[in-house]
């Protein structure tokens, strides 16, 4: 049975979260931190009820939706006991079907602590027993009508319901081996030892998988810099960018670092690289991260926007320049899916708008020969092709496009190569890693070389 103050926390957590006003896992870090007298067990159950509610939202609300005029609270309440049941009831199979939701709602009449709400959950039942399933698009992929359309536009309807499947499910914990500082086995062997099960990731070099989500805050190997949590997706970006011993090398939007990290590890602690962004909060974040690195070439700067005057020191400096961009971060569902609702079409263009503009700046730093990579972890044309298409155009006297092929291949990362049927037809010189087919964060890269 669920405990009452578990079903009321969960309410409270959904009541804050259903106002989309900040990141979801920020949101209920915070509440955790209200609430310190819960157990670990009632703050797994209630993260994972409440990430289940952000990513079915729809299909909650339908099943919930039956007295639609209930008072928020109430509706919280009843959207907390559908949350808790869907999660007991384990991983939601795409389509979904009847007996699905019969089974998500028998759980809950199972485990209600408070008799009263059985009425209207046995009503639910019956109204759900009609539920029709070819009628149902937005309950299968529970995503908003306009970014459903706009995927299914782009990808097709094979690989919309793939992605927007995978987009469903909770991510990986992925770790990045410092190997500035250490070996990937050696890591993975010493975290084995302390009873963390973990594989090697499939793609990239760095990349440690870990099983389950242990708590790794206290962890030696994560205070002592042999490990940094990152998804395999942003090692590969990092990895991509082909940074180098002894080169310059610029991270636009560092944020807390995260690429800047791995980049430093790459060049072997040599040359300068670049941290910048223009929020100093963010950039604050990597201080700790870089003191454990051990890394001593890396040099922060908040820049008021991104036509700083103080990038006049670097303008044509730079052999590699990173633009990873403000997005929409639609292809970090799977643990952001609060941006599925908290993105809107109108964003989106604001956001275009801004990429244009950090491209535009980032590209004067690049020296002869240098070379550009831009990123984006959106899913959205708008964001990745259509930027990708006006930069090669307005810039086609002075950067070519320079396709990937080499540098997978240097790699060994054929395997990131994806086909018409599996992505949008792209640009020669961009690639992209999705959810359904890499198991890592959606991601778009896309590069050019400067004119000699
Ligand atoms: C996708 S995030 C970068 C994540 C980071 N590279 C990492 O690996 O953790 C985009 C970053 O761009 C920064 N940003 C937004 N507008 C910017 C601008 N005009 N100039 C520089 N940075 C900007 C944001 O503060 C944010 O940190």
């Amino acid at each position: 049975m669920f405990a009452r103050y578990l079903v009321q926390a969960t309410a409270q957590v959904l009541q804050r979260l259903l106002r989309f006003d900040g990141p979801a896992d920020i949101t209920l870090t915070q509440f955790q931190r209200e609430n310190p007298k819960l157990g670990s067990r009632d703050r797994f159950q209630i993260a994972n009820a409440s990430f289940a509610a952000l990513r079915f939202l729809p299909l909650l609300r339908h099943m919930e939706g039956l007295d639609a005029k209930s008072p928020e609270t109430k509706s919280c309440e009843r959207l907390a006991v559908l949350a808790l049941a869907m999660d007991k009831h384990g991983p939601i199979n795409l389509p979904v079907t009847a007996a699905q939701i019969a089974a998500i709602l028998q759980t809950a009449i199972d485990n209600l602590p408070d008799p009263e709400q059985q009425v209207w959950l046995s009503a639910s039942m019956q109204a759900n027993a009609h539920f029709n399933e070819p009628d149902t698009a937005a309950l299968q992929h529970n995503l908003p009508q306009w970014l459903a359309q706009a995927l299914q536009a782009q990808y097709g309807e094979t690989a919309f319901v793939a992605l927007s499947h995978a987009l469903k499910q909770s991510a990986t914990l992925d770790l990045r081996a410092n190997l500035l500082t250490h070996k990937r086995n050696a890591v993975a062997k010493e975290l084995q030892e302390q009873g963390i099960e973990c594989t090697a990731t499939p793609y990239s070099p760095w990349g440690i998988r870990i099983q389950g989500k242990p708590s790794l805050r206290q962890n030696p190997l994560m205070n002592s810099g042999a490990i940094e949590v990152q998804d395999e997706g942003s090692q590969l970006l990092a990895l991509l960018t082909g940074a180098k011993r002894g080169e310059t090398v610029v991270d636009f939007c560092a944020g807390a670092g995260g690429k800047t990290l791995a980049m430093g590890a790459m060049m072997r602690n040599t040359g300068r690289l670049y941290a910048l962004d223009n929020s100093a909060h963010r950039l604050d974040g990597l201080q700790p991260r870089l003191k454990r690195s051990g890394l001593s070439n890396v040099h922060t700067l908040v820049l008021q926007s991104e036509t700083d005057e103080r990038l006049s020191r670097l303008r044509g400096k730079a052999d590699r320049v990173l633009v990873d961009a403000p997005c929409s971060g639609l292809g970090t569902l799977r643990r952001h899916p609060e941006l599925a609702w908290r993105n809107q079409p109108a964003s989106i263009e604001a956001l275009q708008q801004t990429q244009m503009r950090i491209l535009e700046s980032a590209a004067s730093l690049l020296k002869p020969g240098g070379i550009l990579v831009y990123a984006t972890c959106s899913l959205l044309e708008q964001e990745n092709e259509a930027v990708n298409r006006w930069f090669t155009t307005s810039h086609a006297r002075e950067f070519a496009p320079l396709d990937w092929s080499e540098t997978l291949q240097k790699h060994d990362l054929q395997g990131l190569q994806t086909s018409a049927d599996q992505t949008p037809a792209l640009a020669s010189n961009a690639i992209m890693l999705m959810p359904h087919l890499h198991h890592t964060d959606g991601f778009y890269l896309a590069r050019w070389q400067r004119a000699r």
